[in-house]
Parts: C-alpha cells; sequence; structure tokens
C-alpha cells in the first residue's frame, strides 16, 4: 500500500526481523561496520555531523555525495546478507549502501531528498532500521503536505518512482529517546 498521495511511492514492509533477530543485527552491525562522522558542506562551510556514517558499494563504483568522492568499502557479511534479504522482500536489487548510526533521539536528519546525480533516478532506495524506534516524515516539495510514519525496529521502507523529485524526507529529532539506532539505505549507483 502506498502512503504517498501522490507524485511518488512509498511502503512500508513492516517489522523483517523479530525483536532478537533485529536486535543481534544491530549488535554486530554496530561493532563492526567502519563507522566515522561525516563531513557535509553547509553555506559554504564544512560541518562535521554528530551521525556516523559507513558507505558500501560493489567494487569499482566511487561514492560522490556533497560534493567529494568518498571510499566506500566493501560489503561486509552481515550487509551482504541483509541486501540479499531485502533484494527477495522488495523485488529490487541495489549496489550500494549508506549506513546511518544515530546515537540517541538527539540526532538525526534534516529535509532532503536522495537525488544525488550519481544515483540511479527513480530506482528504488530501501531503508532498513535496526535499533530504536523513531518517526519519519515525507513532505510535498510544493504544497507542503506531510505524511509521517514510525520505523520500527526490524522495519523496511521503500521509496520509488518520483518520489525523490516531488518529496522531502526527514528523520526528526527527538530528545525522548536515548537508545541508539541504524538505518541501511541501500540504493543503485550509476556505474
Ligand atoms: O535514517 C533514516 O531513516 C533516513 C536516512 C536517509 O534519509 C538517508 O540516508 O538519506
Ligand atoms: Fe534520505
Amino acid at each position: 500500500m502506498n502512503l504517498l498521495p501522490r507524485d511518488g511511492t512509498a511502503i512500508y514492509f513492516g517489522r523483517i526481523f523479530n525483536e532478537s533477530t533485529a536486535r543481534n543485527y544491530y549488535e554486530r552491525l554496530s561493532s563492526t561496520l567502519p563507522w566515522r562522522h561525516d563531513e557535509v558542506v553547509m553555506f559554504g562551510k564544512r560541518v562535521v555531523t554528530a551521525r556516523e556514517v559507513a558507505w558500501f558499494a560493489d567494487a569499482g563504483i566511487p561514492y560522490r555525495y556533497s560534493g567529494s568522492v568518498k571510499q566506500a568499502a566493501a560489503w561486509t557479511p552481515e550487509l551482504a546478507e541483509l541486501k540479499v534479504r531485502v533484494e527477495e522482500i522488495t523485488g529490487l536489487s541495489f549496489n550500494s549502501c549508506l549506513a546511518n548510526l544515530y546515537h540517541h533521539g538527539g540526532e538525526g536528519m534534516s529535509w532532503h531528498s536522495d537525488d544525488e546525480k550519481a544515483l540511479l533516478k527513480h530506482a528504488g532506495i530501501a531503508s532498513l532500521s535496526l535499533g530504536a524506534e523513531r518517526a519519519f516524515s515525507f513532505r510535498h516539495k510544493r504544497d507542503g503536505e506531510t505524511v509521517s510514519l514510525r520505523l520500527e525496529n526490524g522495519g523496511l521502507l521503500v521509496m520509488k518512482d518520483e518520489t525523490q523529485d516531488h518529496w522531502k524526507h526527514a528523520l526528526p529529532k527527538s530528545a525522548k529517546i536515548k537508545e541508539p539506532r541504524i538505518n541501511l539505505t541501500f540504493r543503485t549507483m550509476l556505474v
């Protein structure tokens, strides 16, 4: 069922893992991925984000993002396993993944579209959540209409078609949330 009323497709598959499996993946990813603080350019200034990230891609794909080329790491066993599971469930295929680690609810992601030139236009992006349950919102670029949902521990969301053209999305901050969360966004980069 499409969560968006028009101009795109967002499907929430609900939880694809039970509590203990999701927790186990969270633990393994948090201790094995090469996490580091991201650097973004905002108003011409370099800003180091509180959230930590790690990039993965098939061999030979350079990941350009926020004006710089980032070195992608090779898939770890857990990530490769999760990629296959997500591909089976969604019927999509991916060649890269951005992993985000939010240490608590004080960290989030502001309004943006995943419309980088290096991404295959209108391909699906699959977002798997592990750890703390968080709110997630879409906002229409023209009229500001908002659609919100909860991303559960083990929850899988897919955004596809013209979603990135017409909608922004955000992970709002929430001071009440003390637990960490890992989000994996599987993507298709142009090769
Ligand atoms: O953490 C999330 O659920 C959102 C991540 C996101 O939008 C992104 O990495 O582009
Ligand atoms: Fe995004």
